[in-house]
């Protein structure tokens, strides 16, 4: 009789053919799955190994399953240190933002001088007012600002920070550090035209969530992840500055990184899993749903609701194998052979994603968008034509059913 052990195995091995079985029916060209298994199978690290870390001088080098990478952390700007750092700055953060928002207001409330500039008839000269910063004071007109400021840092959309820089760049002087938050600018620059002068430290930090997070976590008094890197270092002291400036805009942990790598990630990760595709997902498997006669209610509770209420917060506090663990063997046998199809089905659309990322497609796309005068009222449309879908309406009225509802 064959042992337990050998009769388990068996029956993994015949799980694990059922699932190739069913994972060779989803349509995939023979040349994609290729690059796919070749460049994506190969790059993840498989063996499990602790992760160390490496405490030089401030300095963390963490290992992340066999790569090193280094990490800086709020803990070594203390307040007294920071303001100290930048007692002879002002930070003139020119866009007001998600971003300008979260990063304006974290670093005014850290004791740092800190001023906005916006175009004055639009909507975030409003905003600004609205968040204490006063005309004329703190408040000023782009160029105004950026003549004030000692680090500028260009927080504007970034269509606009391409159609602003024939006037910006004259004022970006000797002295001045040039700060961005997305390397978007400076590595597409055959498309943006931006090219930084070439006497200023030019810095990144750019945080690796929405502006609304930036400042949520900040008074919770937690910090936010962000990328760091530098794109130019005059004075020598450009990647101390810019941990400094992240510590100061609110970050709690700045992983290393290169302008590059930071938009190219940055691009793909929200039309991929963060925004765009999550969107996808949730509306095919609803749609599914309601085509197979389940209600509103029962088709958004079980793919949104308890997506967001249950299950995906798990993964985000103890990583996915508690969150399988957490849910019943059932669910966990059947998501454990769907998990690869989805992996095989999915992994096409992301190779184009990437390659249109890289070849500059999507940043074309954006500038163009964004470049209107129209782009608030553009997008508006197209996020109300979401506000109205099915799923969306359905899932304002679960929310209204919750206990602590506040009217949207
Ligand atoms: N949103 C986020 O959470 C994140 C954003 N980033 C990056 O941070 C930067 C800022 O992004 P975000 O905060 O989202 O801001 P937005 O992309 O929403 O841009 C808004 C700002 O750009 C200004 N603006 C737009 N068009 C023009 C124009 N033609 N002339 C002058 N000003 C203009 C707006 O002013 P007005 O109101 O007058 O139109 C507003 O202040 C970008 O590089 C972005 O990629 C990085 C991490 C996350
Ligand atoms: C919030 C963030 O990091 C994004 C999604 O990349 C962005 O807003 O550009
Ligand atoms: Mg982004
Ligand atoms: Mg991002």
């Amino acid at each position: 009789m064959a042992s337990l052990a050998t009769r388990s195995q068996q029956a993994l091995r015949s799980v694990s053919r059922r699932a190739s079985q069913i994972a060779a029916r989803v349509s995939t060209s023979p040349a994609q799955t290729a690059t796919y298994s070749l460049l994506a199978r190969t790059a993840v690290a498989s063996a499990p190994r602790q992760p160390t870390v490496q405490n030089v001088r401030g300095i963390k080098t963490l290992d992340f399953a066999g790569t090193k990478e280094v990490v800086y952390e709020r803990a070594d700007w203390p307040l007294a240190k920071l303001q100290d750092y930048f007692k002879n700055d002002t930070l003139a953060l020119i866009g007001y933002g998600s971003q300008g928002h979260g990063q304006g207001l974290n670093a005014r409330d850290n004791g740092l001088n800190v001023i906005v500039g916006v175009r004055k008839d639009g909507e975030s000269w409003r905003q600004a007012q609205e968040d204490g910063w006063v005309p004329g004071e703190t408040l000023f007109p782009i160029e105004e600002a950026i003549n004030r400021g000692t680090i500028i840092m260009n927080l504007l959309s970034d269509a606009a920070q391409s159609q602003t820089w024939p006037t910006v760049a004259p004022l970006i002087t000797k002295g001045k550090t040039l700060y961005f938050s997305h390397g978007f600018s400076v590595v597409y620059k055959e498309d943006t035209k931006v090219i930084p002068p070439k006497d200023v430290d030019v810095i990144l930090v750019a945080p690796k969530g929405s502006g609304r997070t930036v400042r949520t976590l900040f008074k919770e008094g937690r910090g936010i992840n962000s990328s760091v890197a530098v794109f130019q270092d005059v004075t020598g002291k450009a990647m101390e500055k810019a941990v400094a400036l992240g510590v100061g805009v609110g970050s709690g942990y700045m992983y290393e990184t290169t302008f590059q790598k930071e938009v190219y990630s940055d691009l793909y990760g929200e039309r991929g899993v963060l925004m765009g595709g999550i969107q996808g997902m949730f509306l095919a498997q609803y749609k599914v749903l309601r085509a197979n006669g389940h209600s509103p209610s029962e088709a958004f509770n079980e793919t949104v609701e308890e997506a967001t209420q249950s299950l995906f917060p798990l993964i985000g506090a103890k990583g996915m194998d508690y969150m399988y663990n957490a849910c019943s063997t059932t669910a966990r046998r059947g998501a454990l052979d769907w998990a690869p199809i989805f992996e095989k089905a999915n992994a096409p659309i992301f190779e184009q994603l990437y390659e249109s990322v890289k070849n500059g497609t999507e940043t074309r796309k954006s500038l163009e968008f964004n470049g209107r005068s129209t782009y608030r009222t553009d997008l508006a449309k197209e996020l109300k034509e979401i506000d109205d879908q099915e799923i969306w309406r359905a899932g304002k009225t679960v929310r209204s059913l919750r206990p602590d509802y506040k009217p949207e």
